[in-house]
Formats: C-alpha cells, sequence, structure tokens
C-alpha cells in the first residue's frame, strides 16, 4: 500500500543560486525534493488548519507500510543519506595517532614522542550517533508532527557526533588551511574564526590564512589572503563584524576550485548561510573531481536561523536580543503617544525565526507577521481592523514583522542581489502607510512610529550564550576535517553537536512551522487572531 505515490515533484531551486524557494504558492501544500526523499509539507496554513507533513522514501519508490521490513529499510536508506563524505572514499589513506591532546597544559610533545597514556581517553568515536528526532508524536495531527507513516512509528534516525577522534588522516606540520566568511555579517562570525585558528594551532598547524571578502578572495587577484595565529585573533572575537570580510556573490566553483589548489590549501573552512553551503558542496565536489586531498567543512551562519535539521545557528540568539531594543523603544513610544502604534522590521527573509522569538521574548507585542502566515491587511479579519479594535480598548499596540512577510502585498521588482537572492519589498514601509490610510479613512488620529533596526541587529559582537556555541562549532569544524571528512557542515541538534553532510541541510530554507508549539506560544503571547 502506497501512501504518498501520488505526490507531484518539484525541485527545489537551492542550486539554482536563485533562492526564489516558493513562498507564495496559494496551496496550502508545497512539495520539495530532498536528495531521494520528497517532503509534503504544509507551510502556508494558518492556524486553523492542520498541517499534515509526510515523508516518503523514494522519489521512485513508494513505501510499502504493510512490508515488515520497511522501518529497517527506511533506516538504511536515512543512514545512507547521513554519512558523512570522507577521503578515504577516493583516496587510499592510512589514518595516524592524534595530535590534538586532550590534555595539553603541560609543555608540548616534543617531535616523535608517543602521547602518554593517560591523554588518550575522552576521544569521539567514528561510530558514536546522536539522535536527530526525539519526540514520540503519537498522531499526525499531534502539534507539529513530522511523521512517516499514518500511525507515525517511532523511528529511530541517528547522524554522526562530533568531536575530535584519536586518528587523524592529515600531517599537522604540513597542512595549509584556509579560513573564508561569506554571505551577509552575523554576531560570532569572529568568535568562529578565533576557534578554528585556535584548535588548528593545538593540532600542530603552523600554516593558517583567511581570504579575505568570502569566494570573492579566491578569485580577485588584488586581495591578499591573511596569515592567522593565536597572536592574531587572540581579541576578535571582543568586536562584531569579520577579521576577514563578507561579500555576496561572483565567482565560479571551478575558478575557487583552481585557487585552492594553487595556494596549496588542505582544509578550508567556509562560514556562511545556505548559498554558502551550496557553494561549499560544489567545491567539495569539484575537488574530488580533480582528486585533491582537501577538506572542505561549513560552519552555518545565519541570524535568520533559517538552516534545516539545527536547533539554532550561531548569531541567531544575540539577533534576537539585539531586536529587544528596537521593540522596547516602539513600545514606549506607542504607549506614550496618544493612540500610538510602535511598529518594528527585523530581518528574516524567508523565515520568520527572529521576528517570532523577539515576540515571545519582549512580551510587547500584539501583533506578530512572518513569511510562513499569510495575512490581509483589510477587511474584517484583516490587521488593520484589529489595530483599531487594540487602540480602542488599549489605547495602543506594538507590530513586529519579518521583512520577508506580506510579499504577496507589494509589487515585485524582479530585482536580484550579486548573489541572486531576490531583493524583497519594504513591507514595514508599507505597513506604516496602509496604517496611516485606514486610521484617516475611518477619522481615528492615530500616531505611527516605524522603527528599522536592520544591520544593528547583526553588526555586533554575539552574546555569551552565541559565544559557546561559536566556540563549539569551530573546535568541531577542525576535529571534522583532521577526522578526514570533506563536504560536511556543524551543528547543533536535540542540544548535541553532530556533522552533518551539506545537501541535507540546505534543500530548502527551514521555516516556522505554523503549527509548531512555538508558533502557537507565540499567538498566545501576543492574543492576535488569524488575519484571513
Ligand atoms: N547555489 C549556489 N551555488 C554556488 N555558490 C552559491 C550558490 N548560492 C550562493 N552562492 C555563493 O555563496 C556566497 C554566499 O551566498 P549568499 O549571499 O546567498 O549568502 P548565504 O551564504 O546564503 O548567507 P546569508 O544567510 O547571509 O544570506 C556568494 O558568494 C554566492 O555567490
Ligand atoms: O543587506 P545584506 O547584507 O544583503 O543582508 C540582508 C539579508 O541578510 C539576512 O540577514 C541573511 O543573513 C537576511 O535576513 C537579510 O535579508
Ligand atoms: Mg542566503
Amino acid at each position: 500500500m502506497a501512501l504518498v505515490s501520488s505526490t507531484p515533484n518539484v525541485t527545489s531551486k537551492i542550486n539554482s543560486g536563485q533562492h526564489g524557494w516558493d513562498l507564495k504558492g496559494n496551496t496550502p501544500a508545497s512539495l520539495f525534493s530532498l536528495n531521494n526523499v520528497s517532503i509534503w509539507k504544509s507551510r502556508r496554513s494558518n492556524t486553523k488548519q492542520r498541517c499534515l507533513v509526510i515523508r516518503a522514501v523514494s522519489e521512485n519508490r513508494d513505501i510499502d507500510f504493510t512490508d515488515p521490513n520497511w522501518i529497517k529499510q527506511y533506516q538504511d536508506e536515512f543512514g545512507e543519506r547521513f554519512n558523512l563524505p570522507h577521503l578515504r572514499d577516493v583516496f587510499d589513506m592510512k589514518p595516524i595517532p592524534t595530535t590534538f591532546s586532550l590534555k595539553n597544559r603541560g609543555p608540548k610533545l616534543v617531535d616523535g614522542a608517543s602521547m602518554p597514556e593517560e591523554r588518550k581517553n575522552g576521544y569521539v568515536n567514528e561510530d558514536d550517533r546522536a539522535l536527530l528526532k526525539v519526540i514520540k508524536y503519537s498522531s499526525p495531527t499531534s502539534a507539529g508532527a513530522e511523521c512517516i507513516d499514518p500511525n507515525c512509528s517511532w523511528i529511530e534516525q541517528w547522524v554522526h557526533r562530533a568531536g575530535p577522534r584519536d586518528k587523524i588522516y592529515f600531517q599537522p606540520d604540513s597542512v595549509k588551511a584556509g579560513i573564508v566568511t561569506c554571505g551577509g555579517l552575523c554576531p560570532g562570525l569572529n568568535d568562529v574564526i578565533r576557534q578554528i585558528v585556535v584548535t588548528l594551532e593545538i593540532y600542530g598547524v603552523k600554516n593558517i590564512v583567511g581570504i579575505p571578502y568570502g569566494y570573492r578572495g579566491f578569485f580577485d587577484n588584488g586581495l591578499q589572503e591573511m596569515p592567522l595565529s593565536r597572536e592574531v585573533v587572540q581579541n576578535i572575537n571582543l568586536a562584531g563584524g569579520s577579521l576577514l570580510g563578507v561579500s555576496r556573490g561572483g565567482g565560479s566553483t571551478s575558478d575557487i576550485v583552481d585557487s585552492i589548489q594553487a595556494r596549496r590549501i588542505d582544509m578550508i573552512f567556509i562560514l556562511g548561510g545556505n548559498g554558502t553551503h551550496a557553494g561549499a558542496n560544489a567545491i567539495h565536489k569539484e575537488c574530488r573531481k580533480r582528486k585533491l586531498k582537501v577538506s572542505v567543512v561549513c560552519v552555518p551562519k545565519t541570524i535568520d536561523n533559517d538552516i534545516l535539521l539545527m536547533d539554532k545557528t550561531f548569531g541567531f540568539d544575540t539577533a534576537v536580543e539585539e531586536a529587544q531594543r528596537a521593540i522596547n523603544s516602539a513600545y514606549i513610544e506607542a504607549r506614550s503617544a496618544y493612540h500610538g502604534v510602535g511598529l518594528v522590521k527585523l530581518m528574516g527573509r524567508s523565515s520568520g525565526f527572529i521576528a517570532m522569538h523577539a515576540s515571545l521574548s519582549s512580551g510587547q507585542i500584539d501583533i506578530c507577521l512572518i513569511p510562513e502566515v499569510s495575512f490581509s491587511l483589510e477587511g474584517p479579519y484583516g490587521v488593520l481592523r484589529h489595530l483599531e479594535h487594540l487602540i480602542q480598548t488599549k489605547g495602543s499596540a506594538v507590530v513586529c514583522v519579518a521583512e520577508g512577510a506580506g510579499q504577496d502585498l507589494l509589487q515585485k521588482s524582479g530585482a536580484t542581489d550579486a548573489s541572486g537572492n531576490v531583493v524583497l519589498g519594504d513591507i514595514g514601509v508599507h505597513i506604516q502607510q496602509q496604517i496611516k490610510k485606514h486610521f484617516k479613512g475611518v477619522d481615528v488620529p492615530v500616531d505611527v512610529k516605524y522603527i528599522d533596526p536592520t544591520y544593528m541587529i547583526r553588526a555586533c559582537r554575539a552574546n555569551a550564550s552565541d559565544a559557546i556555541l561559536c566556540t563549539v562549532l569551530g573546535q568541531n569544524a577542525v576535529h571534522g576535517a583532521f577526522a578526514g571528512y570533506s563536504g560536511i557542515t556543524v551543528g547543533i541538534c536535540n542540544t548535541h553537536y553532530v556533522y552533518l553532510p551539506i545537501p541535507e541541510v540546505i534543500t530548502s530554507p527551514r521555516f516556522v512551522d505554523p503549527n509548531s508549539r512555538m508558533w502557537h506560544r507565540c499567538l498566545t503571547s501576543t492574543g492576535q487572531p488569524d488575519f484571513l
């Protein structure tokens, strides 16, 4: 009995570089292709709709849930998908004992000396795994349920545990390691750079360089690589931004790999979001094609928190914290004005995590609008009518809108940025204008204060919790490279640190699930109705 056999196939646009994920489909359901796995998932449903998520194992083969072995087969295929690409797959390589000492407070080991016995425990075994999902849903109607079969059977999905291995695949003193930061800024970039450098040095790497201004640094001959050491990076975490600089757009994979080859780089650490990861995977594949022993390891960087499977990405916490200042100001302005409306627009191109968490955190928001949940401004159930009600009953209101929300209400310019990301219309300005127009129309005075903190929430140093996350991710990136993996990224899943194959985390951006407990909690906090 096949369950999801008739679902049509729509190919994800992640690899096109256009980033044009179809958030605006009029139907409540959309389908992505996830390698050999199809996910049918409702993302545009409002809170009244139940959103059922069903997974089928193959585009070409449906799961026969009457087969007593289907769970085993599913798990085997899952294991295959999450298997980490390794240099061993293409090269005949023998590992050597690690040079990464777990207790290196004493004097450094002299060349040729073997590691004392007491320093050999505490490494992560190659076969260690962490569970990707930890909730057993009893029904597809449970909040946030992700079910594989109609009974929502419990199926263990294991991913690789991150950390230092006791065997390594590179001789540290002959390694040249490169670090590059791509895409937009994010709090914590310098913390990650610092940890990568420090950890590489502990392994014994002496040749570490920074590639300036993202992928551009590989092909723009006017840009020089930057030598890095513990001394150079010692205090860089005290400031925001990226020591190396960032950029969007440009460059062919072939040119970038030419540059990696010419520079004799053995390990490249690539910090960036979805687009950067797509580029890194292409670099990894090109290195394999050319038989280059290069380890390509990513660290996901996005304040938007829109990378699949991860609890959170570094910089997100800090961005949410910074957003509190804007929300608090909007609240104070709104409360102090006669019929005041505070309006805050926060980043979040495709996903509303920053707006949702900032709203939850502040407790001052009456209306939170995110890209994943459609809304009308006009009409009896529209945002404007609800604002009227808030002004009448409370005397003021505060609205938080994610930049990617309500794009269907705006004219599309068709423009894209250097990386191919769609340039969004300004929903904040639009809502501000519509509020003024609406209240003028009903002859009610209103005082709208619009705050757009944009870059202020990301151009700052990481807060304490992000700094810790950056530290662990940076260290794990280095452990992953020395362990011989390539084409991987690091992350945190269910509070455990893991390695994941790049394609599995970039099939689409991660979205706020309108049927998740978190979105429902946000609605409980704001008290807003459905705006449809
Ligand atoms: N599909 C792709 N294949 C190869 N390279 C890509 C692809 N998409 C983007 N890139 C490259 O990756 C770099 C960063 O991409 P982008 O500007 O989209 O930022 P990002 O990594 O998604 O981070 P952010 O979260 O800030 O948007 C750019 O230099 C871009 O050219
Ligand atoms: O103006 P820039 O540097 O292109 O960055 C803006 C984008 O960066 C992001 O924060 C992603 O990092 C988006 O939310 C936002 O649209
Ligand atoms: Mg992007």
